[in-house]
């Protein structure tokens, strides 16, 4: 037999399939799916196996030299869609299917075969003696064997499971682990055994009453808050038993949530969730807009969908932006499908990210709530792919291949045929304009649950309150709401937005800025570690003490940090408590969860932060948000700025008045004319869009027309700019009269980490032949890339255009 291969080349030449002679020895064990090591010139590298069939055309044919895998890692339909993946963003196919799996399948990491001790007596004569003396065998041991085919089967049937490990780390991965080694009803027995006073016994027998499997030592004692004595007693007297263990490493696991039933649905929640039932019933692609302003029940409507999904014997992806992946968010699907879920995002290890993706593929999970990759879950009979909040911009991928979360889902929904449901309180301008046009089907959730009205929102003139003598970062307004809350016992949240705006450090007396040596930008002040650093190159240095320019020694940081707000809130309320939630407060694993658990319990009156609380947050005690810094985001060179700051100011105010307190928001800005200022205020969505569309129509962008960016970066700027200017000519002989190509001119940022960065923009209707264009022009330079320091970016339909 014959196997069509996609080796792991990322060129040209190589971005097709190559034919190799399957083995006899290999015959049964290969299948369209798995990764194989191949022999390609001198080299042995790895490959897709993406077809398989009786005769090639060709002679000569080498032989696949191993398998990587016992079962595919990707299904037929994912690599149909990894195929599509790689036409629509211009990549290698290569590219296309690696980002689709989790990154443990890379090279560094190492595989062994694994029978947990119950399976033993489950596997065939053979393979209970290569597993006799030990619980694991290493990846090349089990090919050296010979029963490579036997093993399948195992692993197929479950017995054995074929774990990763990061090479160096692989000591530290196991850890020791407890378990129960008598039935209930015996550990029932030695309970009653105990005298009253050993109360920690107590705890860890009923532990293990209600919990029948293996958890790590560390866990255990921290959970019922006891000592490694206690456990390790209970082991002598063979009560417990003890073993270095790999765990699936489940970072909710042991983890108690509340079970929900589903709430009886609204007259405006049953009319939105009927056509999608009726979709999800008939096995019918399409594509629904949920559009509900904050606060009006969209998730309990994904809850009940997905439901239905289940109850069909069908899987569930809900997809929600990384940092509104909050322990709430988790809770709400947990508590709901318990361990029927699998959460997947940034936060968790490789190795973690791996333990859920092979329970998705393993069938264990049906739903799945993850960031932006997880619309590659390995579900094999989907009926469902949700959007959060899916006007959000992290769901396009910067890097290689550079899709949107969006444009996947919407193909695995047409695949499959079934429903994909974008739900938003504001969605962006692309997807309601679809929806107006009736390529999606708008529903609407005009109403908040608790019937209350949207807050009330005050703008204040910061440029006012300095006129008037007040310096301080909070307007008397916000001032005294603030006081109010404190006296009523009721919860503020203050909201610093950071984007596009941070420290930089200036000389109060010339203005000097202290810029980046290698980079077009300003340096941005740490003040924890008193440095300025640069975000583009990593380039650090001290703060100067006196002026580089004048000698001034009026030289010092600009800007608010959330920590400078922390210590004015302190002087100026000294009686509040408040916690900060940012970069420097969250990064330790489980200290967001904490903080907000804290928050929660009414331990603080203020929660302050960033970006991160700005989403799914959903406290009945809320009834106050204060925006501190409304307009940071306006001056950006970025078209979607005022839609950016309309969403993001519109997501805040949001938070305050959802049950049955009303709230109250105050938004400061310097720009309050501004019209997304203005709507955001009066949450008025519709006017928004009305106004944004026709600035969009006058200057055609998105959603009028489509946009592409290419930027050439190289370290001589005469090379960067006579590439653009080729790239460019080329491309105005190829496009149409109604296409728009602008460049080539500076990108504004034009160096970073001292390459000079030129760029093309092209907007355009419909052009069926640009894809083809931009194929030749990374055909034409692909020489030149990778033998010199050019370097070519395409980015279909960017979000970033800096
Ligand atoms: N049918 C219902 N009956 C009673 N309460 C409900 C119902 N549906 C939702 N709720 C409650 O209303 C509140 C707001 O709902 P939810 O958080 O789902 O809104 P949302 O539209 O997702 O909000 P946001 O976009 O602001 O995050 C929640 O506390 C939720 O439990
Ligand atoms: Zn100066
Ligand atoms: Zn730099």
């Amino acid at each position: 037999m014959i196997a069509e291969v996609i080796v792991d080349v990322p060129a040209k030449q190589t971005d097709r399939p190559f034919d190799y002679v399957i083995p006899q020895s290999l015959e049964t064990v290969i299948q369209i799916g798995m990764r194989v090591v191949v022999p390609f010139g001198p080299r042995k590298i790895q490959g897709f196996v993406i077809g398989i069939k009786p005769h090639s055309t060709l002679n000569k044919l080498k032989e696949i030299i191993e398998p990587l895998d016992l079962t595919p890692v990707l299904s037929e339909s994912l690599i149909s869609l990894g195929n599509w993946l790689s036409e629509e963003t211009l990549s290698y196919r290569i590219s296309a299917y690696q980002a689709m799996l989790p990154a443990a399948l890379k090279a560094k990491y190492q595989k062994k075969l694994l029978v947990p001790k119950e399976n033993k007596p489950l596997l065939p004569q053979t393979l209970q003696s290569l597993f006799a003396n030990q619980e694991s065998i290493m990846w090349e041991e089990a090919k050296e064997t010979g029963y490579l085919s036997l093993l399948q089967q195992e692993v197929t049937k479950g017995h054995i499971q074929i774990i990763y490990e990061v090479k160096d780390k692989i000591k530290k991965k196991k850890r020791l682990a407890i378990r129960s080694a008598l039935s209930i009803e015996d550990l029932k027995t030695y309970q009653s055994t105990l005298t009253q006073r050993a109360q920690k016994q107590h705890d860890v027998i009923n532990y293990f009453i209600e919990h029948n499997d293996w958890i790590f030592l560390t866990d255990l004692t921290a959970t019922l808050q006891i000592s490694n004595a206690v456990v390790k007693e209970l082991v002598k007297k063979e009560v417990l038993e003890e073993s270095e263990r790999e765990i699936y490493r489940d970072p909710y696991a042991n983890r108690y949530f509340k079970r929900t039933e589903p709430l009886q649905l609204t007259n405006e929640q049953q009319e939105a969730i009927d056509p999608i039932h009726d979709r999800i019933a008939k096995s019918m692609h399409e594509v629904f807009l949920l559009y509900g302003v904050t606060g009006s029940g969209k998730t309990e409507v994904y809850l009940q969908s997905i439901q239905k999904v289940l109850e069909r014997g069908q899987e569930a992806i809900c997809l929600v932006p990384e940092i509104a992946l909050t322990p709430q968010m988790v809770h709400r699907f947990k508590g709901r499908f318990g361990n029927q879920v699998a959460v997947m995002h940034s936060g968790l290890s490789a190795g973690e990210k791996y333990d859920e993706w092979r329970k998705v593929q393993r069938g264990e999970v049906k739903v799945v709530v993850g960031a932006r990759s997880a619309v590659f879950a390995p579900f094999e009979n989907l009926g469902l792919i949700i959007i959060d909040e899916e006007h959000e911009t992290s769901y396009k991928q910067e890097e290689n291949p550079k899709y949107h979360s969006k444009d996947v889902a919407i193909k695995r929904g047409k695949q499959g045929s079934f429903p994909i449901i974008l739900g938003s309180a504001t969605p962006s301008l692309e997807s309601f304009a679809r929806a107006k046009k009736g390529v999606y089907t708008l529903l609407s959730l005009p109403k908040r649950m608790n019937n209350q009205d949207l807050p009330h929102v005050d703008i204040v003139d910061m440029r006012e309150e300095l006129r008037s003598g007040n310096r301080s970062m909070f307007s008397s307004s916000l001032l005294e709401k603030l006081q109010v809350r404190i006296e009523r016992k009721q919860q503020t949240v203050l909201f610093l937005n950071k984007r596009g705006y941070s420290s930089f450090v200036m000389c109060r007396d010339c203005g000097y800025v202290v810029n980046c040596p290698n980079c077009d930008i300003s340096l941005t002040y740490h003040r924890h570690q008193q440095q300025m650093k640069c975000h583009y190159c990593g380039f650090e240095d001290h703060v100067p003490t006196v002026c580089p320019e004048c000698q001034s020694d009026h030289i010092r940081y600009f800007g608010t940090g959330t920590q400078k707000v922390e210590e004015e809130l302190h002087k100026v309320l000294p009686e509040a408590r408040v916690i900060r939630m940012d970069v420097d407060t969250t990064s330790k694993k489980g200290s967001h969860e904490r903080l907000l658990n804290e928050f929660q319990k009414g331990h603080a009156d203020i929660l302050l932060g960033t970006q991160m609380i700005a989403k799914g947050l959903d406290f009945p005690n809320i009834t106050l948000v204060g925006v501190l810094s409304a307009d940071t985001m306006l001056h950006l060179p970025d078209f979607r700025s005022s839609e950016k700051t309309f969403q993001l100011l519109t997501q805040v105010s949001g938070r305050a008045g959802r049950h049955q307190l009303p709230g109250e928001v105050v938004i400061q800005t310097y720009s309050p004319e501004h019209y997304s200022i203005q709507l955001a205020a009066e949450q008025n969505y519709d006017q928004f869009y009305e106004r944004e569309m026709m600035i969009r129509k006058g200057l055609k962008y998105s959603p009028f027309y489509f946009i592409t960016l290419i930027t050439v970066s190289h370290e001589q700027l005469m090379k960067a700019l006579d590439v653009t200017e080729k790239i460019t000519t080329f491309l105005t002989s190829r496009l149409t009269k109604s296409a728009v190509c602008l460049g080539p001119v500076a990108s504004p940022i034009p160096r970073i980490n001292n390459r000079y960065r030129y760029q093309c923009l092209i907007k355009y209707k419909r052009e069926p032949e640009l894809n083809q264009s931009l194929k030749q022009i990374l055909d034409q330079y692909q020489q030149e890339v990778t033998s010199t320091s050019l370097k070519i970016s395409v980015d279909v339909n960017p979000f970033i255009l800096m």
